[in-house]
């Protein structure tokens, strides 16, 4: 397989995390000729190599002590019988043995007249540079590069044409998508090797890598090897669209109520119920707390299909309609915890979003309702921010981010819920561990409100779904397809650095929808 690129797959793609990569590396390297796993990803790097700087006449390659040292060393050899000017500067071998594989690749980049050097090529030099290699530190990277390597790190960023990272982006780990620490390589290109790995999709992933490509290196992992994590692709987006039978009416696609809207924030409410309904509901109903403290809204005039109740009809009518799909919490404030113990008692589907995960995380009491829902096989999908997360697990935003799959994960065994963990690679992890990253989406989409939107959209697509008794793998389903349109919504917009205002993404989001289904 040549290099491919990942962020666009129709297929859910393997992420498969380092312990499994190690696993996977042994038994390719038992069936394989010496040395060649490490010469295979020469190929696979001398390709991308040429795809992105196909002028490139000369390179700098900084290769480190082990085997991504070696991988870049490979290219090296090649790049350098191609003609290229190549430098390459080795840091941290001095007093080290090398692992055999690199050793080996050391060897042939001498014999072939490569320039190898300790020190770091001079300002005037690195001017001169049209293409810079990291193959400093690859997978398993647990310690912050220090010393040399760091120094190494900021020469890589400092240079004006790309950088492509061998395997992954030095300073990051691969396990978690975290900074080790504050030298990072900043790559223009990743190329992952043997493995696609959950941290280059998730956290500080995404920026350190630049655009993600992947090489198999034609090893194909055995079915015993699960994976780790899966990234998401379109295919699993598309299969959740809401089929629209001829016969069907509106009731085929359920009700969503949505409760939240306290006095200053009733656009939550609206952005979410707005959502809901492009998302595939059949009708959506606005609960909005403010509405009872004299601020009642009569109609939101640009989009008159919402209908527009009083908080306190709220309680009965999911009790009434034990289908309802019920959202609450999108500009909750405190008003929002009194519909708590109703809503999770009685909601057939709940979305659990910001001020309500806030008063769940204040009372244990309602945590413990939350956990019975998922006991009785009600199913709940939280949508969390990283804070929101830690309040949660009674951590801090920072160690969240530090492991973004661990705390999704654990947030979502400990609560019996489907979380959806946003940030820069969302995650939706289920009680059992099954975790999804999506790859959709960038920055464009940090600016208020958005939130609400995602939330509104997983409550209207869940409600278009037919009763499965499957709940838990149907709400997987639906937060996966939902946060991967979210970003999908970006590639509809006009520019790449403008904000996606809350407002008009969902409108953006049924774009992207729609050409799913075409
Ligand atoms: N053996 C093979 O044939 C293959 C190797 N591959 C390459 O091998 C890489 C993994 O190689 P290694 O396991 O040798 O590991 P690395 O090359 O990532 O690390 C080398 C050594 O540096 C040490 N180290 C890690 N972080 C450090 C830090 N912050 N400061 C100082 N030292 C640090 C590690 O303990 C390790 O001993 C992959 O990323 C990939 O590039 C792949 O190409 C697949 C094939
Ligand atoms: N850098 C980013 N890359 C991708 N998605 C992002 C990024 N920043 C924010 N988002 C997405 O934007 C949304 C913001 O939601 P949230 O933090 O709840 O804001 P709000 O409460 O204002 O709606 C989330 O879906 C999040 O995943
Ligand atoms: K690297």
């Amino acid at each position: 397989m040549t290099p491919r690129r990942l962020l666009a797959s129709s297929q859910d793609i393997a992420l498969f995390d380092d312990a499994a990569t190690r696993r996977i590396e042994q038994r390719a390297a038992a069936g394989r000729p010496e040395h060649a796993l490490m010469a295979r990803a020469g190929v696979g790097l001398l390709r991308l190599a040429r795809a992105i700087a196909p002028h490139a006449r000369s390179a700098w390659i900084a290769a480190g002590p082990g085997n991504n040292g070696g991988d870049g060393l490979v290219l090296a050899t090649w790049l350098q019988r191609a003609g290229m000017a190549v430098g390459v500067t080795l840091v941290g071998h001095a007093g080290r043995t090398l692992p055999p594989d690199a050793a080996w690749a050391l060897a042939e980049a001498r014999a072939a007249g490569v320039t190898l050097r300790e020190d770091l090529p001079d300002a005037a030099t690195r001017a001169r540079i049209d293409l810079g290699i990291d193959a400093l530190l690859g997978f398993g990277q647990k310690r912050a590069p220090e010393g040399a390597l760091a120094d190494a790190i900021a020469a890589l960023n400092g240079l004006r044409g790309p950088v492509m990272s061998v395997d992954a982006p030095t300073g990051l780990s691969t396990a978690t998508g975290a900074k080790l620490g504050d030298a990072v390589v900043r790559a223009t290109h990743t190329l992952a090797l043997l493995t696609a790995k959950p941290g280059l999709f998730t956290g500080a992933g995404r920026e350190a890598c630049g655009e993600i490509w992947f090489d198999d290196l034609d090893v194909h992992p055995a079915d015993d090897e699960p994976a780790s994590a899966w990234l998401t692709g379109a295919g699993t987006a598309a299969k959740r669209l809401p089929r629209r039978g001829q016969v069907a009416n509106k009731g085929t696609f359920g009700d969503v109520h949505v409760a939240g809207g306290a006095a200053g924030m009733v656009g939550a409410s609206l952005l979410a119920a707005h959502a809901a309904s492009l998302a595939g509901a059949g009708r959506v109903l606005v609960h909005a707390h403010s509405s009872d403290k004299g601020g009642v809204l009569p109609v939101d005039v640009r989009h008159p299909e919402l209908m527009l109740r009083p908080v306190a009809e709220l309680q009965q009518a999911i009790r009434d309609n034990r289908k309802a799909t019920v959202v609450a919490g999108c500009g909750g404030g405190d008003d929002v915890a009194s519909e708590l113990p109703g809503g999770l008692s009685n909601a057939h589907r709940l979305v659990l979003d910001a001020d309500a995960l806030n008063a769940i995380a204040r009372d244990a009491g309602l945590r413990a309702q939350l956990r019975a829902r998922g006991a009785r096989g009600l199913p709940t999908i939280l949508t969390p921010h990283p804070l929101e997360a830690a309040r949660l697990l009674a951590s801090t935003a920072a160690e969240v981010q530090a492991d973004r799959l661990a705390a999704a994960r654990r947030l979502a065994a400990d609560t019996g819920a489907v979380v959806v963990l946003k940030g820069s690679g969302t995650l939706v992890a289920t009680p059992h561990g099954r975790v999804a990253v999506n790859p959709s989406g960038d920055a464009r989409l940090a600016t208020a409100g958005t939130g609400d939107v995602l939330a509104g959209w997983i409550a209207g697509l869940w409600s278009a779904q037919p009763a499965t008794d499957a709940v838990v793998d149907l709400a997987f389903d639906v937060a996966r397809a939902a946060a991967w349109i979210h970003g999908r919504a970006c590639d509809f917009t006009a520019g790449a650095r403008l904000p996606l205002v809350a407002g008009e993404l969902a409108a953006h989001m049924a774009r992207a929808a729609h050409s799913l289904a075409d």
